[in-house]
C-alpha cells in the first residue's frame, strides 16, 4: 500500500509542527498539505522549513477543502469551531480525520458525531499512549475503591498559552473515574470551588486547573481517603507524545468504516 497522505491544519501552530515532524519521522505516511487561517504569516511558506525539517516541497496553503481532495486523512489539532468544520469538509472527502482539539461544547460534539456518519474520526482529549494507560489505571481504581471511602480529585498544569480549563485529558479521567463508580461525570463534576463551598459531597468529581510557564501536560488523579492517598499522575515532557500518537491513530483508521473512535480503540485498551 502507497504511504498514508496526511494534511496537518493548525500546521503552524504548536502541535502543529509538532506533527509534521511526527509524520516525517514515521513509517507509511507523508505530508501532502499543510493549512493554517487566512491571513496567517505562515501562508506560502515551506511546511518542512517551519518545522526544522528543511525544503518539503508542501506550502502551507489557506484552503483546507482543496488539500482534503488530496489527502487519505488530516490531522487536527485546533481550535473547537474550526475542528466542527474540518470535521464536515473530511466528511465530504470521506477520508480520516485525527481531531484532538480540546474544549468542544455539547454542540461541537453533536457536529463531529454527525459528521462521522460520512468520515472515519478518531477523537481523544489526549493522544499519548501514557495518559490512556493511566485512564485504563484511573476506570480500575475508582471501580475498586468506593465512593463513600475515597474521594476522587483531577489536577492538571498546563502552559500559560493553554484557552481551555478543565484540561480534555482531565476531562477524560474525569470520565474514566465516573465509569469507574458506575455514574456519570455530568452532574458529579465540580468544576471550580471558591468561596463557602459547603463540605464535599460524596461521590462526587472534583477538578483543579493550574496555568504557567512552558509546561505540556501534568495531571494526576488522587484518591483520597482516611488516613490515605492514592495519586494516579502522568507528567508530559516534550508534545512529540500526543504527535505520535496522532500519527499512529491516522494509520489504524485508514480503510476503516465512517465513525466516530477513541484513542482507546486505537491501542487496544
Ligand atoms: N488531544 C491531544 O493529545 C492534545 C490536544 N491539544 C489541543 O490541541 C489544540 C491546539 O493546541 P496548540 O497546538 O497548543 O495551539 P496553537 O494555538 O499553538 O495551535 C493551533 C493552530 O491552529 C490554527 N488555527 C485555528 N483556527 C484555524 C482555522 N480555522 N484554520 C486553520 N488553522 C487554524 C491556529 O492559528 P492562529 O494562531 O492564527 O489562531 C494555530 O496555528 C488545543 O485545543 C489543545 O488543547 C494539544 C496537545 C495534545
Ligand atoms: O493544550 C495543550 O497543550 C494540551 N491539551 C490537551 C488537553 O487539553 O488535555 C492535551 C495535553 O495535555 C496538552
Amino acid at each position: 500500500m502507497s504511504d498514508m497522505g496526511l494534511v496537518v491544519v493548525g500546521a503552524a501552530g504548536r502541535m502543529g509542527l509538532a506533527l509534521v515532524r511526527a509524520v516525517h519521522e514515521a513509517e507509511g505516511a507523508r505530508i501532502v498539505g499543510a493549512v493554517e487561517r487566512k491571513g496567517s504569516p505562515a501562508l506560502g511558506k515551506d511546511i518542512g522549513e517551519l518545522a526544522g525539517l528543511g525544503p518539503s516541497g508542501v506550502a502551507v496553503g489557506d484552503d483546507p477543502l482543496a488539500a482534503f481532495a488530496t489527502a487519505d486523512g488530516v490531522l487536527d489539532f485546533t481550535a473547537p469551531a474550526a475542528s466542527v468544520e474540518f470535521a464536515g469538509y473530511a466528511a465530504q472527502a470521506r477520508i480520516v480525520h485525527v481531531l484532538g482539539t480540546t474544549g468542544l461544547s455539547a454542540e461541537d460534539n453533536a457536529r463531529i458525531e454527525a459528521a462521522a456518519r460520512h468520515a472515519t474520526i478518531v477523537k481523544s482529549g489526549n493522544m499519548s499512549l501514557g495518559v490512556n494507560l493511566l485512564a485504563l489505571l484511573v476506570e480500575q481504581a475508582a471501580r475498586a475503591l468506593e465512593a463513600k471511602d475515597f474521594d476522587i480529585e483531577v489536577l492538571e498544569m498546563h502552559h500559560r498559552h493553554k484557552v481551555d480549563a478543565p484540561s480534555g485529558t482531565a476531562l477524560l479521567l474525569g470520565e474514566a473515574a465516573a465509569v469507574g463508580r458506575g455514574i456519570s461525570l455530568s452532574g458529579n463534576d465540580v468544576r471550580v470551588r471558591d468561596g463557602h463551598t459547603g463540605p464535599r459531597q460524596t461521590g462526587s468529581i472534583g477538578f483543579a486547573t493550574l496555568r504557567g510557564g512552558s509546561v505540556p501536560g501534568d495531571h494526576s488523579v488522587i484518591l483520597a481517603g482516611n488516613g490515605e492517598t492514592i495519586t494516579l499522575a502522568h507528567h508530559a515532557q516534550d508534545r512529540a507524545i500526543f504527535a505520535r500518537g496522532a500519527v499512529k491513530a491516522a494509520l489504524w483508521a485508514r480503510g476503516r468504516k465512517p465513525g466516530l473512535y477513541s484513542m482507546r480503540d486505537v491501542l487496544g485498551f
